[in-house]
């Protein structure tokens, strides 16, 4: 059944959130312009002049996790980008491609059975679908749709009630890569000088894993919206699957230039979050990112956020500061830091102001 396209500013935040239609909902009804609720003003569009194609970040082979080579190229791309890309990984295409078939059968499904699972209506906590990204609190609203995750090995009754479409394909990628991710954690820190990764260490990095299944459908006029905006991640670290539509783009070292980040066949973006910026006392960069939108392809991506419990207090390490260092940040409980996060519309990088001494 097709519903009337709302067009006045209140009707299309009340049919997308309150009503629970989604971004994907409103593009079903067939819209032919843009609301403007949508329109980003034009200092917050990527223009194609502020876009460089002479840098690439780094694509690295992990075949090998001994390979001594590998923690100095992990190290250095994660110092200096801030972002990588990895190959070889060990999780079987079938899998990625099952996640990403998955992520478009639930944005496919009638609109009555995407609807079961909005944010305050789901049948469990631990999913829920979401639009945009604090749209309640942001100016403009991201053209985005989510189903978001929160992974606990072994909790079987809550993942009962996930939706059939999605629930092995998310399972079935979650136990293979919970390895990739304590490896890529374990080099990581080494270099931070961490010889083990104890228990409290490892709540503070890897403590609560979320996984969303991002929905970027098509866009009437692309170049007027964002996917997503300008931020960075709060994460300790970020595994990002994205299919071959492409749209992803990093800041660049030069003022104000941006970086495509190709899409790779069964590779994983791997991007540092505040977090380790704050443990590694700035050596690790959690570097800006920004998605555009499509004008003919509905884009999906599946990033999972590999961040400390919730009452994990996050500030630099001990072993960081053992060179005589002066911190650069103040203890945070990283509950605060994330209702922080979200208690805005993304602003490129100025959340982790909030840690700084
Ligand atoms: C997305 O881009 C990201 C994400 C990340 C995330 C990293 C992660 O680790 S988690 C990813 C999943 N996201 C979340 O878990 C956050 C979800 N939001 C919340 O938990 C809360 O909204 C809050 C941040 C704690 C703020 O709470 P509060 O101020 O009390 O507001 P609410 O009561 O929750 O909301 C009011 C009202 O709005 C509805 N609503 C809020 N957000 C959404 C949404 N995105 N979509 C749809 N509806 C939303 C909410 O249901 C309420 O509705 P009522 O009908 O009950 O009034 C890292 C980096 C990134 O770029
Ligand atoms: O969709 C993407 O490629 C990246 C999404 C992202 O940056 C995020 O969800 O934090
Ligand atoms: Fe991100």
């Amino acid at each position: 059944m097709s519903t009337a396209t709302p067009n006045a500013s209140s009707d299309v935040l009340d049919f997308v959130v309150h009503k629970a239609n989604g971004l994907k909902g409103l593009v079903d009804t067939g819209l032919q312009s843009l609301p403007r609720q949508y329109i980003q003003p034009p200092e917050r569009r990527l223009h194609a002049s502020q876009v460089i194609s002479q840098e690439s970040i780094p694509i690295i082979d992990v075949s090998n996790w001994d390979d001594p080579q590998l923690v100095e190229s992990i190290f250095e791309a994660a110092s200096k980008w801030g972002f990588f890309q990895i190959i070889n990984h060990g999780i079987p295409q079938e899998i990625l491609d099952h996640l990403q078939d998955a992520a478009h059968g639930f944005f496919g499904l009638p609109n009555e059975e995407r609807k079961k699972f909005w944010k305050g209506k789901s049948p469990t906590d631990t999913v829920f679908l979401a639009t945009s990204f604090s749209p309640l609190k942001e100016k403009v609203l991201e053209w985005k749709d989510y189903l978001s995750f929160r992974y606990i090995p072994g909790d079987e009754k809550s993942q009962a009630l996930w939706p059939s479409v999605c629930k092995d394909p998310v399972l079935d990628y979650m136990k293979r890569v919970e390895m990739v991710i304590k490896k890529l954690l374990e080099l990581l820190l080494t270099k931070l000088n961490v010889r083990e990764i104890d228990k409290e260490k490892e709540y503070a990095l890897m403590g609560s894993l979320t996984i969303n299944l991002n929905y970027y459908p098509h866009c009437p006029n692309p170049e007027l919206v964002t996917g997503v905006g300008c931020h960075s991640d709060i994460s300790s670290i970020t595994v990002l699957l994205q299919d071959d539509i492409g749209g992803l783009y990093v800041r660049g070292i030069e003022e104000d230039s941006w970086i495509h980040i190709p899409p790779v066949n069964g590779a994983l973006v791997i991007n540092i979050g505040d977090v380790l910026q704050i443990m590694s006392n700035d050596q690790y960069k959690s570097i800006e990112h920004r998605v555009v939108a499509n004008g003919s392809k509905n884009r999906v991506s599946v990033p999972i956020f590999v961040n400390p419990g919730p009452d994990a207090l996050i500030g630099p390490l001990p072993e960081v500061l053992e060179t005589g260092a002066a911190p650069r940040y103040k203890p945070i409980l990283f509950s605060d830091y994330f209702s922080y996060f979200f208690s805005k519309g993304h602003d490129g990088k100025n959340s982790i102001n909030y840690a700084k001494i």
